[in-house]
């Protein structure tokens, strides 16, 4: 199943510097590890903001939620997921 997923982060301003980089290190590694898998299709920033919008192929809502939910940045972030369906004039699906 597929699914595009836009995360926004926001840290606290006062978060400590290492706790800040050690987070940012498990997440870059959390997610780089899913790609690895396959699950985690692609990841794009956003323009301007810091927010990614990521494409992930799972199995089911639940897997997809078990993803998020174990994200290091989790707590800081606004998650918005959309649902995928095969687009009808798309030439890749025949
Ligand atoms: O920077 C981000 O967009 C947040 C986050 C999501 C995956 C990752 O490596 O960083």
């Amino acid at each position: 199943m597929l699914f595009a997923v836009t995360m926004d982060v926001a840290l606290p301003q006062d978060m400590e510097s290492d706790l800040r980089a050690d987070t940012l290190a498990r997440e870059k590694a959390y997610s780089q590890d899913l790609q690895r898998a396959g699950e985690w299709v692609s990841i794009w920033r956003c323009v301007g903001q810091y927010s990614n919008l990521s494409i992930f192929d799972v199995r089911d809502n639940e897997r997809l939620h078990e993803i998020l939910w174990n994200l290091p940045l989790f707590p800081f972030m606004t998650i918005q997921v959309t649902p995928l369906a095969q687009h009808p004039s798309d030439i890749a699906a025949g």
